[in-house]
């Protein structure tokens, strides 16, 4: 394979977004990746896979010809459940499971990344990792534990991007400092006892308990907080009871908190701690609250080598580059980060709907042009 061509890189971001897969079980989507990288020129590359701990991963090493530094480039392969509703020939083939974060955009640009620089050798090592497990499950912390990035494997500097629909088709967006929130999921087990609808003086209904909390819950973020700071609360998951004339026994919540210091997560993980104490005492139940962060810690760009890249961006006529504010997506390439210098980027891909929606339909024009800031930014960094 020469040159990956633009209609190619679509049909393989196409492909990709067919066989969406969750965290931790992205199997055909690695073995898809492998094919197509298989298919190019690998006369200065080392692919490993199979990693016992981290099976769905994907990467790739290429000698540079004059090395100075080992560069990485990481990439996020998993999807999320959702129900595709954008109504496209080439919708997702798997029940319930979407691309709605744009992950096949980041592996297709990442493939476009990959394949020029085995055609054109670069003269500093580049280490591309295909990484599951980025919406759960921290895919990224999982390799950095079971030793991944060891030996000729280890980035001297690592860098990553995530689309974002509000920039233009491919415009880099960055800034200095924390790009992304730091994350902590947190499940929340409200248990009382199930009764029949007609009898609620005999049964401790978990729904009302739940309802409740889901309110209280509101003003930590109003009236807990520094309003000059940031910080959100979000349940997107409340299940609870089987039928209407049965009262529910038990009700369960899956949530997330974002904040963009560790200070702010901590302060909405101690309130929320006590605002499900203080339920459990006024409703007579028991209650179990779980907190998770794992590796989403919050986004903080290098200074020194997020300066260059958006130095770089400002001076090349062909990247358009918009300064960015801070946003409450969260990633656990901060995990990278906080082992690894480097810069956590945005790829503009113009769209009216939002990250993990079910309408999601990136511009796909973003794909060469990020392909192409991306390489020129690499051959830059690789003589400044
Ligand atoms: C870019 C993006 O959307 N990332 C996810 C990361 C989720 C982290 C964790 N599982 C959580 O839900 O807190 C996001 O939802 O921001």
């Amino acid at each position: 394979m020469t040159q990956l061509t633009t209609s190619e890189l679509i049909q393989i971001r196409r492909h990709l977004h067919q066989i969406p897969e969750l965290a931790m079980h992205e199997t055909q989507t690695r073995d898809y990746l492998i094919e197509v990288i298989s298919q190019m020129n690998l006369d200065h590359a080392e692919i490993r896979d199979q990693l016992s701990a981290l099976p769905t991963a994907v990467l790739v090493r290429i000698e540079g010809r004059d090395p100075q530094r080992t560069i990485g480039y990481r990439t996020d392969i998993d999807a999320l459940p959702v129900d595709e509703q954008t109504g496209l020939p080439y919708t997702s083939r798997h029940p319930h499971i979407m691309h709605a974060c744009g992950h096949d955009i980041h592996m297709t640009v990442a493939l476009g990344i990959l394949n020029y620089f085995l055609e054109y050798q670069p003269r500093d090592n580049l280490v591309f990792f295909f990484q599951p497990a980025e919406e759960s499950k921290n895919g990224g912390k999982v390799a950095y534990e079971q030793g991944v990035f060891q030996d000729k494997w280890r980035p001297d500097e690592f860098y990553g991007l995530h689309d974002n629909p509000d920039l233009p088709a491919g415009a880099i967006g960055c800034r200095m400092g924390t790009l992304f929130a730091g994350t902590t999921e947190v499940n929340v087990d409200f248990i009382g006892q199930s009764g029949h609808a007609a009898f609620p003086q005999d049964a401790n209904d978990m729904v009302v308990a739940a309802s409740q909390f889901i309110n209280q819950v509101q003003t930590i973020i109003s009236r807990s907080i520094n309003p000059i700071e940031s910080g959100v609360i979000t349940f997107g998951l409340m299940q609870a009871g089987t039928i209407r004339n049965v009262i529910a026994g038990s009700a369960r919540l899956e949530g997330t908190i974002r904040g963009l210091t560790q200070v702010m997560i901590e302060r909405i993980v101690d309130r929320l701690q006590q605002v499900a104490t203080g339920i459990a005492s006024s409703y007579d139940c028991e209650v179990n609250i779980e907190f998770n962060q794992g590796g989403y810690l919050p986004v903080e760009n290098n200074p020194a080598l997020t300066e260059r890249l958006i130095k770089f961006c400002k001076q090349d006529s062909e990247t358009e580059f918009i300064e960015t504010a801070p946003a409450m997506t969260g990633e656990d390439f901060g995990y990278l980060l906080s082992k690894f210098p480097g810069t956590m980027f945005w790829l503009g891909v113009d769209d009216n709907s939002q990250l993990h929606s079910a309408t999601l339909t990136p511009d796909e024009s973003s794909i060469n042009k990020g392909i192409n800031s991306i390489n020129r930014f690499l051959e830059f960094r690789m003589t400044h």
